[in-house]
């Protein structure tokens, strides 16, 4: 469903990613770690089309997403780290204007967004400017807005920032239930505790290059730890041979844990 092939990015003098090949099939939740800097969010907005890939390609659904970006780009949803938000609708014009996009069936606009809008306790707030809306808020509405076409492919780079307890267990249950009706979800997180509970699958870069690739039986042996109850942040440590979690900029930690 979603296919790296040789994903090269070179800013200037800068190798942000050196020759990724990744293959996430459907139903497959994929869990995309590394370090700060190490590539991810070059590696993210390759796969979206927002960055030209120095060489090689990415496939999503079969379609070449350089070559094809309208066909690749409406099997997909795409949840930022930073997202642009029309900040003068409202919380229904914003989703209404996004299924409008995706040539979603009006009828079938209105449903899913009063489903989505109830399911995050956004009703109250569907008419007024988003503008007005917390952080938290917005975030939902992005995520909102990345499901209403039900795709086939979900593309999300770390989703779970700015979302209260009871937001991210939310955000959890949509995106597994979306990979249980059969999409391929590639996330990219520094939350390990998030990763290790929800990916099937999870691949560490560190720059620009994919060091691991498993299940968490698969990280578990690569770390030469081969102990039942290793943690990812263990075997993240071991694998990315440095201790220092704040450096690396990651957590175990999560608000839903
Ligand atoms: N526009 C740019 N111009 C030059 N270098 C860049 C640019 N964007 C990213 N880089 C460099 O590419 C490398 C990878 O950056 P990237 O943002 O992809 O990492 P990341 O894994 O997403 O990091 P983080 O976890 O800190 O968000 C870094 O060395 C970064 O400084």
């Amino acid at each position: 469903m979603i296919e790296l092939k040789d994903l090269v990015k070179t800013y200037r003098d800068v190798h942000a990613v050196k020759g990724i090949n990744l293959k996430v099939p459907p139903g497959e939740f994929f869990g995309f770690l590394g370090p700060n800097g190490a590539g991810k969010t070059t590696t993210i907005k390759m796969l979206v089309g927002l960055l030209k890939p120095t060489s090689g390609s990415v496939v999503i659904g079969g379609y070449d997403v350089s070559k094809e970006p309208l066909r690749a780009k409406s099997i997909f949803g795409y949840i930022p780290d930073r997202p642009f938000i029309y900040e003068k609708l409202t919380g229904r014009e914003y989703l209404m204007f996004i299924a409008k996009l995706y040539g979603v069936d009006m009828k079938v606009a209105e449903e899913r967004a009063d489903e989505f809008l109830s399911f995050f306790d956004l009703m109250d707030a569907e008419n007024a400017l988003i503008e007005g809306y917390s952080h938290g808020m917005k975030q939902k509405l992005i995520i909102s807005a990345a499901l209403l076409h039900e795709p086939k492919v979900l593309i999300v780079d770390e989703p779970m920032v700015g979302l209260d307890p009871k937001g991210a267990r939310q955000v959890k249950q949509l995106f597994t239930d979306l990979c249980r009706r059969g999409a391929a979800v590639f996330m990219s997180t520094h939350s390990l505790g998030i990763a290790q509970a929800m990916c099937h699958r999870i691949g560490i870069i560190q720059k620009g290059e994919v060091i691991a690739l498993g299940s968490m039986e698969e990280l578990r042996r690569m770390a030469k730890k081969d102990q039942e109850h290793l943690e990812l942040e263990d075997i993240f440590l071991e694998l990315t041979g440095d201790t220092n979690l704040e450096r690396l900029g990651v957590s175990m930690e999560h608000p839903a844990a």
